[in-house]
């Protein structure tokens, strides 16, 4: 069934689930349409786990309603299970099954033909790795192997629980790559959940921002940082923290933090270089030695760490 481009696929409405006396979905609205990348990011325990599970029909909610594709899990399971697939953080194989036979008996489930396995195995580029027996593989190629199942089925709708955690960062990079082009690709709508920020900014055409059970705040990576807060970030190194605290007093600085760790101060400006000039001169006036000295634009990292300080651990 061909739909409109910007028809919503994924409708929660008002919908809550509760563990006992814990409320792990809130109320959460929440509208996902065709084609969109959207990134659930947040604390441990925010619900994004949850609240996929109940898109993938394995929770039902305790209130609310959600419709997907137009249908719900309780009266045509067979349709949305045809139309939606998964990959979790690590999926069980057969280690002495080859990669080809693996992708053959899922597309056996599905009813689908050889040369769609030859072509998902195209698509998650493992070609080269057909014959490969699966317990040999590495922790990237096992996740792009899980993708290429995801894919038989064409599906309409792909769940992504954390499916780069582990990796280390350069295949998890190469993973983004063939996930952001099987999205251009496929039209497939795809809803990630994540801790890795720079993973949401990579691929995801919208961002919520998940805390207790409820969405924070969602928008495009511009709007979540625009709207939020104004500014920019200056951060350095300084052992004698305590010399500076003036320098927080200045209409400049809308927010400052220092880790005793690695001894940076992070300050938010509104103005970045007029920041820079006033330090210059403060460190000059007081003799203090600061390195490291840097100026940048904020990042999802910031934005999250600044809703943490105000919201998280409230
Ligand atoms: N089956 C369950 N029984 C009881 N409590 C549960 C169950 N599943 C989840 N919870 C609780 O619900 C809350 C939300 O959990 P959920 O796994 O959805 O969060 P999450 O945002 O995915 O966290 P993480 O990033 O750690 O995976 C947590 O407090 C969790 O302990």
């Amino acid at each position: 069934m061909k739909m409109a481009a910007n028809e919503k696929v994924i409708e929660f409405k008002g919908v809550t689930k509760r563990f006992k006396d814990l409320t792990a979905v809130n109320d959460v609205s929440l509208d996902i349409h065709r084609g969109e990348f959207i990134a659930l990011l947040g604390p441990n325990g925010a619900g994004k786990t949850t609240l996929v599970e109940m898109i993938e029909g394995l929770k039902q909610p305790d209130a609310g309603s959600i419709r997907i594709l137009g249908k719900e899990w309780a009266r045509d399971e067979a349709f949305l299970r045809m139309r939606l697939s998964g990959v979790l953080q690590e999926t069980l194989f057969i280690g002495k099954l080859r990669v080809d036979e693996t992708v053959n008996l899922f597309a056996s489930f599905y009813k689908r033909p050889r040369s769609r396995s030859d072509e998902v195995l195209e698509l998650v580029e493992l070609t080269g790795k057909r014959k490969a027996l699966v317990e040999g593989l590495s922790g990237g190629q096992r996740q792009r192997l899980a993708l290429a199942i995801a894919m038989l089925n064409e599906p309409e709708i792909m769940i992504l629980d954390e499916p780069t955690t582990g990796l280390d960062p350069q295949v998890r990079r190469g993973t983004w790559e063939i996930l952001r082009r099987l999205n251009r690709e496929t039209r497939s709508t795809m809803i990630l959940t994540t801790h890795y920020m720079e993973e949401a900014e990579f691929l995801c055409d919208r961002i919520c921002i998940m805390h207790q059970g409820r969405i924070l705040t969602q928008g495009t990576l511009d709007e979540l940082l625009h709207t939020h807060e104004p500014g920019e970030i200056v951060e350095y190194r300084v052992q004698n923290e305590q010399a500076c605290v003036e320098l927080r007093q200045n209409d400049n600085v809308i927010s400052y933090s220092y880790d005793q760790v690695s001894a940076k101060a992070r300050i938010l400006v509104h103005n970045g270089s007029d920041f820079l000039f006033r330090l210059s001169e403060f460190v000059r006036d007081h003799k203090i030695k600061i390195d490291e000295i840097v100026v940048r634009k904020k990042t999802l990292d910031d934005l999250f760490l600044s809703l943490a300080g105000r919201g998280f651990h409230e």
